[in-house]
This record gives structure tokens, C-alpha cells and sequence, in this order.
């Protein structure tokens, strides 16, 4: 930043900045010629369609049909690339301005499992946002269980003694990043105050795994606090009363309990596990969230809330202040509802085989969408203002006096804690939301597998903002799925999800109508049409190889005029992709690898996402919403490091993709073969187009071969997906073609 900028103490600088990227007027123009090849393969196709009788006619309709989606897929995916802008906020400036005197801030952490998302871990997130470098009497944690497991309340519990040292051992060291599992394995000192804070650490992470281990806590800790009573009536997943425990009261700071080991108060930390039962939907995550935003309204009340995941722990002491920036710049600051960090992992091997990282998303598209309004909010790693998440309208000219909204005494209460816990659980009750407009108009969207985004959605059309913040340094750090399997069902999620917001009366073109920008309207299309995606790739990875075999042509041939715009249009998307991808910080070797993974997720997540979504819709099944595992056995780990697909068990979605991989590769080596042995010379210029596609897949598959027939290790295909997808792949070769 130049240091001109720098205003000590001047009114009139903003708190954030924006600037458009460099070169956008080349990749406009480069979009642009690609998109004038689309348009002549479209024109290619219906002039040269064949006469009813002639072979290949019903084909070359269906071919017909893909390309004009995918054309118009492209053209959709353009919104996201138009008007890219990039954020930076000056916290130097906010603290120049604001000093201490900052807005109170909540902060949510959701978990849901006790076995896959392990209670070591969630202390280790509770800590790392606890130690945000913040006025601890204006930042609150708040743990969401959806497990209702006194093994979870334990982990907290133990979290809220070790954070009387982590604390001010954080601020002494300047630690980073405040995740003790992350930062004592990557750093050594001979320190004594070092040695001694990893002790304590070490100790409490074998008590909470030994009790894990167990699955019971030992009697003597049961005796040091109350909480632990509320698991001696029955308590199941599915099936018990509200539990609220607030484990450090932030404004007593003569209690000893709150306040660390020099004294300095400690955030306020609160446990809630809502009602659950049987005869009550409890709507998953959204559900757990509308119960926080209602319960921590009642305790501490902060303006803004952030909430993670709760793999997700904060790698950046400083990116809540970065967040506040946006919120408090006095120009434009007003109309922001949320501001999204993407989400990055910290468990990505170098080739990235699960194409996990999504730089292209993160880098550009979600910045692309915030050229037309504001970021998709993808559920972890966001801030967002308390009244515009609760379900407040924009209305032009709103100002918060942010100093006056500091003030405001933050214990407005004088009650006690109990008194609060009483007052406060009821908020968490099954039938509190009946006849409310919570799930609907107020909070998270019920209904919904992706209820991140259409709540997002729901904000920007109500008037607010938001914006995407993404800092070369990371804000937040998770846990991305190591196995195929994870990776697929967690895809299966987000496209179900987002296409159910398509086909709802939530449609981001009819709901957004006059509401956002068309620009915004289309880059939320990009998402919500994953799933279709998924026929035209089918249509186009089946039929090539299967009209190879049988010597039908569906492209120009190579001394064809028309075969330009074919072979322009393909290498220019992917080779103007591999750009975008190396731009934004991916390895060819990583693009490569997602290539593969878009190919699989398309032909199989996708087109799960697809049916379920309409046998939803006909009202056949409900909406469910599937974990995602963050912990793996040591086998599957070993070989996610060594960069193997794991495939293991049997899946229809393995029988797909395999399926897919055989037949090209069956096809393949049969064009070979003819064309070495017998073929005329101009046959084979008519059909090298189709050559070259099943060759790519071919490629791209190499790794899915491998787990079919030459991997010997547990994360092989499992032999009956083998067999199933060896004889449906012969039955297609035999596919007669019209
Ligand atoms: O009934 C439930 C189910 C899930 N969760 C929590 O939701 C979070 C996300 O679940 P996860 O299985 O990790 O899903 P991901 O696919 O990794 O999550 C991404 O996608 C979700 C929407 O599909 C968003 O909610 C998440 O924020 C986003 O990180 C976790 O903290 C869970 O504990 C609940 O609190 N209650
Ligand atoms: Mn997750």
C-alpha cells in the first residue's frame, strides 16, 4: 500500500479498498472468439444434420442438444469472469480509528458427530478463534453439538482450562496460528513457558482421547462441573432436551474461572445442544445455526457472528479485524451483510488427487460474483451482521453509529448464569419455531442441503452486499475429504443442494428478479446448474466411443473448414482453463488432476445430485444432509499421501466411472487396431476427432485402470465393481446407433 494512503486519524480514507485485476480486456476478447466458435459448431451442426434414414441422425440431434448446453453453460460461466474485483482492507486504519473500542463479536462453531468429527479437534478450533487477537470482553464461542455427546461438552470443557494459558501464551509469543494441534508439531523452542504450555496441552489431549477411547469420562472430572449432570437422564443423537452450559461467563471477571492465568478477562464460551426429537425436523445445520443466532441474542449479543465449520480453525489472528474493515468503513460499509473468506484445507497433498483446492473458485469466480454484488456465502469462514443474517431488509440510507453501538453495554443483563442458561435454552426448545418465520424469512433456509448459499441468496435479495475477502494469507484452514468416496458424496451435496435452489421457488432468475444484478443472478447459475451438467458430459463420453466402434463420424474431418471451429473452441477453453488455473496459483499437474475429478464428479455426483433432486421434488424422500469424515485409519492416509484414488468399497458411483473409463478405453484400442491393420486412409481422417476425445479420457483415466487391474493395496476396486462395470462396458459396445 503506499503510504500516502496511510491517514492518521483522517475521517475520509476508507477502510477497504477495491481494484480490478490487469488484463481483463484480453480475456474478453478471447472469450469472445471462443464464443463466436460456439455459435458456428451450433450452425455446423443443424446444417449438416443427417436426413431422417441416414445413420447417425438421432446421434448427431442428442450431440446437437449437449453442445447447445454446454454453449450456454459457457456463456453463464462468463458472469464470473467479467467483472472480477479484488478486496483489501487497511486494519491499521480501523485500529487508528477504533483503538480497542470494537463491536462484540460471536463466534459459531458447528459440529455434529463425535466420531467423525473428533472432539480434540473441535477443542483445537474453539482455541484457535478464542485467541483471535481481539478484546476478549467483546468476543463469544459458541459450540453448536448436533451429537448431543457429553464427550464433545468434555473436549469444551477441557478447552476452557487450557485457554487460561493458550491465551496469554499467544499473546506473549505472537503464536501462529493459534490451533495448538498445528502449531506445536510445526515449531520448537527450549522455552520453559513453551515446554510447559505444550505439557498442558499434551495432557489434555490425552485425557479428551483416552475418554474418547473409553467413550466414557472418568467419575472425578464428572465432579468438577454441573454440565456434566445434563447426560444423566437419557440422552440420544436423535432425542433429548436442550443443554446449555455457559463454561466461562466473559463479564465476571472476579470469577477465577474467567479469567486467564495473568488475570486478563477470557471470551465468553457457551455450549448449546438443542432439543431434538424424533417428531421434530431439526433441519441440520441450519437448524443448529438459527438456535445459536437465537440463544447468543439472548447472552452476549454481538453485532457480528462469524461461523466455521469446526474443522475449520482460524490460521490468521487478524483476519477478524481484516472482517471488521468491511463492516465499519464509513462509505460503504453499511450495506455489507457478510464477508466470505474461501475455504482452504491445511491437509492437501501436492498433486491434489481429489481436486479439493478450487483456487479458479476462490480466486476469481467468488470475486467475480462480487463484482455484480457480493460473494456466494459458502458456510464457514464468513462474518456476517447479526441483523442482516437474522432476516433485516436493506433499506437505502441505514447507518449504524458504530461507536454508539460499542458502547452499548454488552452485560445489558444482570442476571446470573443460570439465569441466563434458564432464559436462553428455551430459545433452543424443538417447538420455539413453530408458526415463526425462521427457516423461511429469518436466519438459514431450511430444506435445503446447500443452505449456505441459498441463505446467501436470500440476503443479497433483501437488499444487503457482501463481499469476498481473500488475504494471501489464510483466514481459515479445514479438512478436505481423503477418499473418493467423501469427495463424491460431499459433491453429490453441493449439487443436489444447489440445483434444489434452481428448481425451487428460490431460482436465483425469478427470486432475484429485479432484486440483484443479472450478472449475480447468472454466477449463482453457475452452481445451480452442476447438476444437468452431468447428461451432456454422459451423452458426450458415452457416444464418442461407442460411434467409433461402429465407424460413425460425428465431427468435420481435419481438411474441413468446420473442423476450425471444433478444434478451437476445445483447445482454447482448456488451454485458456490450464492459464486461468496456473494464474491463480495451481500446478499443470494439480489442473490435471481436477480435470479428472471434474470428469468423475460430472458423470457421477452430479447426476446422483440430479435424481435425487427431482425424486425430492416429487415428494419421494426428504432432504438429509451427509457428514463429511475428518478422520481416516492410518491405511487410507498412507496412501492419500502417497497421491492413490481410494476406492476400497463398492459404490454405484465407482461402477459409473469405471464403466466410462472401460469403454473408451475398449473403443480406443479398437480404432487402433483397425486403423493399423486395415483402414482407409480417409476413414480414419473422418473419425480422428472421436480418436483423440476417447484418447483423452483414456489418459485421464490412467490412475482408475490402475485401481482396476494392476493395484494390489486395500484402496483397489473392489472386484464386483470390476466385473459389473467390465460387462456393462462390453453391453455398450454392442449399443446399436441411430
Ligand atoms: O446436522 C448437521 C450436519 C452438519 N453440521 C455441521 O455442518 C458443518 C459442515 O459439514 P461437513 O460435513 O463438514 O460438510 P462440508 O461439505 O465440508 O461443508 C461445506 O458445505 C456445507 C453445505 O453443504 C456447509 O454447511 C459447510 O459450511 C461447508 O464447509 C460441520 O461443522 C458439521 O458439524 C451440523 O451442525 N449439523
Ligand atoms: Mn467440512
Amino acid at each position: 500500500m503506499s503510504s500516502s494512503r496511510e491517514g492518521g486519524g483522517n475521517e475520509k480514507v476508507g477502510l477497504f479498498e477495491t481494484r480490478k485485476p490487469k488484463g481483463r480486456l484480453t480475456y474478453k476478447l478471447f472469450a469472445s472468439t471462443i464464443f463466436v466458435g460456439i455459435c458456428l459448431i451450433w450452425v455446423y451442426r443443424i446444417w449438416y444434420i443427417p436426413r431422417a434414414g441416414e445413420p447417425g441422425r438421432w446421434v448427431w440431434i442428442g450431440l446437437f442438444v449437449a453442445e447447445l448446453w454446454f454453449g450456454f453453460y459457457w456463456v453463464i460461466t462468463q458472469s464470473v469472469r467479467w467483472n472480477v474485483i479484488f478486496r483489501y482492507p487497511f486494519k491499521e486504519r480501523l485500529s487508528q480509528r477504533y483503538g480497542d473500542k470494537m463491536p462484540a463479536v460471536d463466534i459459531f462453531v458447528c459440529t455434529a458427530d463425535p466420531t467423525i468429527e473428533p472432539p480434540i479437534m473441535i477443542a483445537n478450533t474453539v482455541l484457535s478463534v478464542m485467541a483471535y487477537d481481539y478484546p476478549p470482553e467483546k468476543l463469544s464461542v459458541y459450540l453448536s453439538d448436533d451429537g448431543g455427546s457429553d464427550l464433545t461438552f468434555y473436549a469444551l470443557f477441557e478447552a476452557s482450562r487450557f485457554a487460561r494459558h493458550w491465551i496469554p501464551f499467544c499473546n506473549k509469543f505472537q503464536v501462529e496460528p493459534r490451533s495448538p494441534a498445528v502449531y506445536f508439531p510445526a515449531s520448537s523452542s527450549s522455552d520453559k513457558e513453551w515446554l510447559s504450555v505444550k505439557m498442558l496441552y499434551e495432557d489434555m489431549r490425552n485425557r479428551i482421547e483416552t475418554a474418547v477411547e473409553l467413550g466414557r469420562i472418568p467419575e472425578e472430572i464428572k465432579g468438577q462441573h454441573k454440565g456434566f449432570w445434563e447426560w444423566k437422564s437419557r440422552v440420544s443423537k436423535r432425542d433429548h432436551h436442550t443443554i446449555l452450559q455457559i463454561l466461562i461467563d466473559g463479564r465476571d471477571s472476579s470469577n477465577p474461572t474467567a479469567v486467564d492465568i495473568e488475570g486478563h478477562a477470557l471470551p465468553t464460551l457457551v455450549y448449546l445442544a438443542r432439543e431434538k426429537r424424533p417428531q421434530f425436523p431439526h433441519n441440520f445445520k441450519a437448524g443448529a445455526m438459527n438456535a445459536l443466532i437465537r440463544v447468543s441474542s439472548e447472552i452476549t449479543n454481538g453485532q457480528i457472528i462469524l461461523n466455521v465449520d469446526c474443522d475449520m480453525y482460524s490460521n490468521d489472528p487478524e483476519a477478524l479485524r481484516d472482517a471488521l474493515c468491511f463492516f465499519m468503513d464509513e462509505e460503504n460499509g453499511d450495506e455489507i451483510a457478510y464477508v466470505q473468506f474461501p475455504q482452504y484445507y491445511d491437509n492437501i497433498i501436492n498433486n491434489d488427487i481429489y481436486g479439493n483446492i478450487s483456487p479458479v473458485i476462490n480466486k476469481l469466480e467468488l470475486a467475480g460474483a462480487d463484482g455484480y454484488g457480493g460473494s456466494l456465502y459458502c458456510g464457514s469462514g464468513c462474518f456476517h451482521r447479526r441483523e442482516a443474517l437474522s432476516g433485516k431488509k436493506y433499506n437505502k440510507g441505514y447507518k449504524v453509529d458504530w461507536n454508539k453501538e460499542i458502547i452499548r453495554k454488552m452485560d445489558k443483563t444482570h442476571k446470573s448464569v443460570c439465569e441466563l442458561e434458564e432464559s436462553s435454552k428455551v430459545l433452543a426448545n424443538c417447538t420455539y419455531e413453530n408458526g415463526t418465520q425462521w427457516g423461511k424469512e429469518m436466519g438459514l433456509i431450511y430444506g435445503c442441503p446447500a443452505e449456505d448459499v441459498i441463505t446467501g441468496l436470500t440476503i443479497q435479495c433483501r437488499g444487503w452486499k457482501s463481499v469476498l475477502y481473500n488475504p494471501e494469507k489464510r483466514g481459515f484452514l479445514g479438512v478436505a475429504p481423503i477418499t473418493l468416496d467423501q469427495s463424491l458424496v460431499q459433491f453429490k451435496r453441493w449439487a443436489e443442494g444447489m440445483f434444489q435452489i434452481a428448481v425451487s421457488k428460490y431460482c436465483p432468475f425469478w427470486y432475484g428478479l429485479g432484486k440483484i444484478k443479472i450478472g449475480l443472478q447468472m454466477a449463482y447459475c453457475v452452481y445451480c446448474l452442476w447438476a444437468p451438467n452431468s447428461f451432456p458430459t454422459l451423452y458426450y463420453v458415452v457416444v464418442t466411443p461407442v460411434s467409433l466402434l461402429e465407424g460413425i463420424s460425428l465431427f468435420p474431418q481435419m481438411s474441413s473448414l468446420w473442423f476450425v471451429p471444433f478444434a478451437f473452441v476445445f483447445i482454447g477453453k482448456n488451454v485458456g482453463g490450464l492459464v486461468e488455473a496456473v494464474c491463480c496459483g495451481q500446478s499443470s499437474r494439480q489442473w490435471w488432476n481436477l480435470q479428472r475429478m471434474v470428469l468423475i464428479r460430472r458423470t457421477t455426483s452430479f447426476l446422483f445430485g440430479f435424481t435425487d433432486t427431482i425424486v425430492k421434488k416429487l415428494g419421494f424422500s426428504q432432504t438429509a444432509f451427509v457428514i463429511t469424515a475428518k478422520v481416516a485409519d492410518q491405511d487410507v492416509s498412507k496412501r492419500y499421501e502417497q497421491g492413490l484414488l481410494e476406492f476400497g468399497t463398492s459404490s454405484p458411483m465407482f461402477t459409473i466411472l469405471a464403466t466410462v473409463a472401460l469403454l473408451n478405453l475398449f473403443s480406443l484400442v479398437w480404432a487402433l487396431k483397425r486403423v493399423a491393420l486395415d483402414m482407409e486412409l480417409k476413414a480414419v481422417e473422418q473419425l480422428v476427432s472421436q480418436i483423440v476425445l476417447c484418447g483423452l479420457v483414456v489418459l485421464i483415466n490412467i490412475p482408475v485402470y490402475q485401481a482396476l487391474f494392476i493395484r494390489k493395496d486395500k484402496g483397489r476396486m473392489p472386484t464386483s465393481v470390476t466385473v459389473a462395470s467390465t460387462v456393462l462396458a462390453s453391453l455398450l459396445c454392442l449399443m446399436p446407433m441411430y
